[in-house]
């Protein structure tokens, strides 16, 4: 008897033991389940599988395992979505464990206070970058007061083709394109062209595209731990490079600046915020006192304020707060550690100063700010890549091509030249431009970073994993969209030709993001859909596109590696002029240089 109940008590023992454990175990399972993951190699991880088009291989690998899989890019875990109804569980479910943007290396080395913004932490920073280029730099308002300078930009490439055409000489589009969003943006900023000649123009254009490049490589230095610190593929050495000819582009614009404010007979000149930061460095008595490198990084951060600004610096009790006051409104508010991390900041309040100690007893140096600007790749190279990407999927349709140009002619006629304010007239063109962003969508790749530890569809996403929407694959995904490959702008058309409402493609509809979405959309949205819509619309009012004086299907759509999504061989073309004789270029371009 007595062995039956010990042989009871151990075979209890036993089961309870053997519950407890599987319960710690799936309990463990549970919280620690992490995507599908294909298997990975030692030290590389899941890299072996990513080559240099990203966004393709992991098309490739989430067709295998579903739209949400776990990777390791060499040590670092990311994960990658691609349907719409993952990303809305990231970009909006989950939005606030997902607002920071993946480090790279090459920033420290391209870093300077615009790209701050574009990678920077989720914080007072961010909010103050975000808040300052919504309102202001790309607001509504100022978008309208620049529209001369995207106007006359457009007009001087238009120009330029129809030199070619009648010289019957082929044109580089992306290149010539590229140019054009060069001096629409730097015009913007800095009331400057930033290619006044070809050579000029192709240097600038090089950087862009190299800076481009760059960020959108993978650099082992980033992702191999034992990397972490040697420079093998040359991608820092190459960003010290490019930030010394952005460097160098804008000694140059200062010098100019400053040329006129010695010069009595040119004062005033410059009514651009480079000249008003340049009369405050000359001003002794003025509140803060700017250094060169101060000025540079200003211009490119806070270009289009018009008006000028001031700023004035206070420290508030018992509390390392400081207030930073721009003209016309916003009022921002830094900790002293936002601004060090942001810019390298260095304040030292003098001993012995109360509370309400005024800036011009604060030291603020700002030593490492330096400049470049984000800005040029972020605004200029997406949209001059969509452009071109249009025009060639235009080019390879003969028959959108035609309908759109019919849309053009009785809209806007032959006599002058389509504006910004047509737009809304060309709702098949509007198509055409969304169907491009659809399947070409600038930046293929959203990337972002938790911040958080979080859990999404039963999956555990650890914080500081690395999260890439893949807005080229939901694009096309088959589930949501019919023949996706197809390039068919009608689908965004109802039956009596006007725009369906799932045209809109800031971040509301989780099947089309060219954008992004969320609090991190891009600020650059409205610029970019007016400028693309009617530089394209231009194009195709002017002329006709030929490659080797043909028509046909003749264009190759290979993608080629970067940031961006750019073609990976170049759209070289024949234009030729449509309207003889021209008479919208006699009236518009005759006063151009
Ligand atoms: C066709 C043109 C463009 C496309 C397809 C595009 C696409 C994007 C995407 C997908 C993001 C990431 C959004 C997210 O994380 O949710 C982004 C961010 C950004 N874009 Fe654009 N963009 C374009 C044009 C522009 C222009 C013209 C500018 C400025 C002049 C600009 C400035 C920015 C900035 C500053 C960010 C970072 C915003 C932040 O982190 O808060 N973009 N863009």
């Amino acid at each position: 008897m007595e062995d039956l109940q010990s042989f009871l008590i151990v075979c209890l023992s036993c089961l309870v033991s053997t519950i407890l454990v599987r319960a710690i175990l799936t309990k463990t399972r549970t919280t620690a389940r992490l995507p599908p993951s294909p298997p990975a190699l030692p030290i590389i991880g899941h890299l072996h599988l990513v080559d240099r088009l990203p966004h393709q291989a992991f098309h490739k690998i989430s067709n295998r395992y579903g739209p949400l899989i776990h990777l390791f890019l060499g040590s670092v875990p990311c994960v990658v979505v691609s349907s719409p109804e993952m990303a809305k569980e990231f970009l909006k479910t989950q939005e606030t464990s997902f607002l920071n943007r993946p480090n790279r290396s090459v920033l420290n080395y391209l870093s300077y206070p615009w790209s701050d913004f574009v990678f920077a932490e989720f914080g007072p920073y961010w909010k103050f970058m975000k808040k300052l280029s919504m309102s202001r730099l790309l607001g509504g308002q100022t978008l309208d007061q620049l529209l001369p300078i995207r106007s006359d930009e457009l007009r001087r490439l238009l120009k330029l083709i129809l030199e070619r055409a009648n010289e019957k000489e082929a044109v580089e589009v992306g290149g010539e394109l590229t140019k054009l969003t060069n001096n629409v943006f730097s015009r913007m900023i800095m009331s400057k062209r930033c290619a006044e000649n070809d050579e000029e123009g192709d240097e600038i254009r090089k950087a862009v595209n190299e800076t481009a490049e760059l960020l959108g490589k993978f650099n082992f230095s980033d992702y191999i731990w034992l990397c972490r610190k040697l420079d093998l593929q040359g991608y820092w050495k190459k960003s010290k490079e490019i930030h010394e000819k952005f460097d160098k582009m804008m000694e140059k614009i200062i010098e100019e600046h400053q040329e006129a404010i010695t010069k009595v007979e040119e004062k005033g000149k410059y009514k651009d915020v480079l000249g008003i930061l340049l009369e405050i460095l000359e001003d002794e008595s003025s509140e803060v006192r700017l250094t060169r490198e101060n000025i540079k990084a200003f211009v490119l951060v806070f270009g289009t304020d018009q008006d000028g600004f001031v700023f004035s610096v206070a420290r508030r009790s018992n509390s390392d707060i400081l207030k930073m006051d721009i003209r016309n409104g916003a009022m921002v508010v830094f900790t002293k550690e936002t601004l060090s991390r942001a810019g390298g900041v260095r304040i030292t309040v003098p001993a012995g100063l109360g509370p309400n100690v005024c800036a011009r007893d604060l030291r603020i140096r700002m030593p490492d700010w330096k400049t470049r600007s984000e800005v040029f790749v972020a605004g200029t190279d997406t949209s001059a890549i969509t452009i071109e990407w249009a025009l060639a999927e235009l080019m390879n349709h003969p028959n959108i091509m035609a309908k759109a140009r019919e849309e053009i002619d009785s809209v806007v006629g032959k006599t002058r030249l389509v504006e910004e304010s047509d737009i809304v007239n060309l709702p098949y063109i509007q198509a055409i431009v969304t169907e491009t962003l659809r399947l070409h969508p600038a930046a293929p790749l959203l990337p972002r970073e938790s911040s958080e530890k979080c859990t999404i569809n039963g999956y555990e996403i650890p914080a500081k994993t690395q999260l890439y929407v893949n807005l080229w694959a939901i694009g096309r995904d088959p589930k949501h969209w019919e023949d996706p490959l197809e390039f068919n702008p009608e689908r965004f058309l109802s039956e009596e030709g006007t725009l369906k409402n799932q045209l809109d493609v800031r971040g509301q509809n989780f099947h089309l993001l060219p954008f992004g979405s969320g609090r991190r959309v891009c600020p650059g949205a409205s610029l970019a859909l007016r400028f693309v819509t009617t530089s394209l619309a231009a194009m195709i009012q002017c002329f006709e596109w030929k490659v080797d004086g043909k028509d046909g299907p003749v264009i190759d759509m290979q993608e080629g590696p970067g940031l961006t999504l750019p073609r990976a061989h170049p759209l070289i073309c024949v234009p030729i002029s449509r309207l003889s004789p021209l008479p919208i270029f006699y009236s518009a371009l005759d006063h151009l240089t």
